[in-house]
């Protein structure tokens, strides 16, 4: 029996009888083929990326495993329609914090329809994807102090601006996420962002990749970031980069995606001054 995913923290979600992604309980996630090129553009490029030999496995690991696609019983009611079988993510965490940040200083590109652009061109400007380079898109965090879940208004998080996205990488990494007037205290900016399983050292990773990579151009896509805040365990925050949606991207034709590459440098400098001020001992970022 698939559910709706409790962990999903941006885009198509399947309540209210809407079309949304589904996952099952053996640790996938069904995301509809939405009805016009997007879904089929997804599925184009996870067939695509799954075969090329040019793609280096430590580099596979930053995309969720694809598994083809399925008809199966639709969110919104309307019967059977095509799914794409992915890895989910998030199955395996108890209590996982979750955070999609869409990468890029534009979110349309070359040959889109002109009322797609206008529809783009408003929300990157609206956002901070013009000025930073990267927009949070939705989060999730499990809060220490309530033992519970965490997660902004949508329409809040799109109007973050500079301030707010920083504030929201903060939190992400703190014990004391849930009141708004706390100062964040980045109790777990060290584990989850720092060390060498942490969430840098996969962003360096796919940034060194980036550099060089003409392969696809990966327009409008997400680094979806995870860790676990249930203790217990070795390796307990397991602390995960993944890129999601492909809905947009096209082929790279020989030359460097600096859209994403470009964001992809900015979300970085950010984690790693969010690192650099916990390090110092100056949690408030004063
Ligand atoms: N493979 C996955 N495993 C777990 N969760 C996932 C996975 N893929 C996506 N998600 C969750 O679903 C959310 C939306 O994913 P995605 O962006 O692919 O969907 P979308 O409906 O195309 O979004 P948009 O409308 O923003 O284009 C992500 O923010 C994440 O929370
Ligand atoms: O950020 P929000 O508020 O969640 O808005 C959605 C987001 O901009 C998606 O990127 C977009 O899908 P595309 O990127 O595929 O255009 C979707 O369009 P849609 O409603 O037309 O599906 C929007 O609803």
């Amino acid at each position: 029996m698939l559910k709706v995913p409790e962990h999903q923290v941006a885009g198509h979600i399947a309540k209210d009888g809407k079309l949304g992604p589904l996952i099952d309980d053996q640790g996938r996630f069904y995301k509809p083929l939405q009805g016009d090129a997007r879904g089929e553009n997804e599925a184009k490029f996870y067939e695509s990326f799954t075969s090329n030999k040019n793609v280096p496995d430590h580099i596979r690991g930053y995309f969720p495993v694809y598994h083809g696609v399925q008809q199966v019983e639709a969110s919104d009611g309307s019967g059977e329609l095509p799914h794409l079988v992915l890895e989910d993510v998030v199955s395996g965490y108890v209590k996982p914090s979750v955070m999609d940040v869409k990468i890029g200083s534009r979110t349309w590109y070359p040959d889109v329809s002109e009322e797609y652009f206008n529809k783009c061109i408003k929300k990157d400007m609206a956002t901070t994807t013009v000025s930073l380079g990267f927009r949070v898109s939705g989060l999730k965090i499990f809060d220490h102090q309530v033992s519970g879940f965490w997660r902004p208004d949508k329409r809040v998080v799109l109007a973050y601006k500079v301030d707010g996205a920083r504030m929201a990488l903060r939190k992400f990494v703190s014990s004391n996420s849930l009141d708004d007037d706390a100062v964040p205290d980045c109790a777990f900016a060290s584990e989850v962002y720092g060390g060498s399983n942490g969430i840098l050292k996969q962003l360096l990773e796919l940034k060194a990749w980036f550099e060089t990579q003409t392969l696809y151009h990966f327009n409008s896509c997400s680094v979806l970031m995870v860790y676990e805040n249930e203790s217990g365990g070795d390796d307990e925050r397991r602390a995960q980069v993944k890129l999601v949606d492909f809905a947009h991207v096209l082929d790279g034709n020989g030359v460097i995606d600096h859209n994403f590459f470009g964001g992809l440098c900015s979300f970085i400098k950010f984690i790693q001054d969010i690192l650099e001020s916990s390090d110092n001992g100056h949690e408030n970022g004063h």
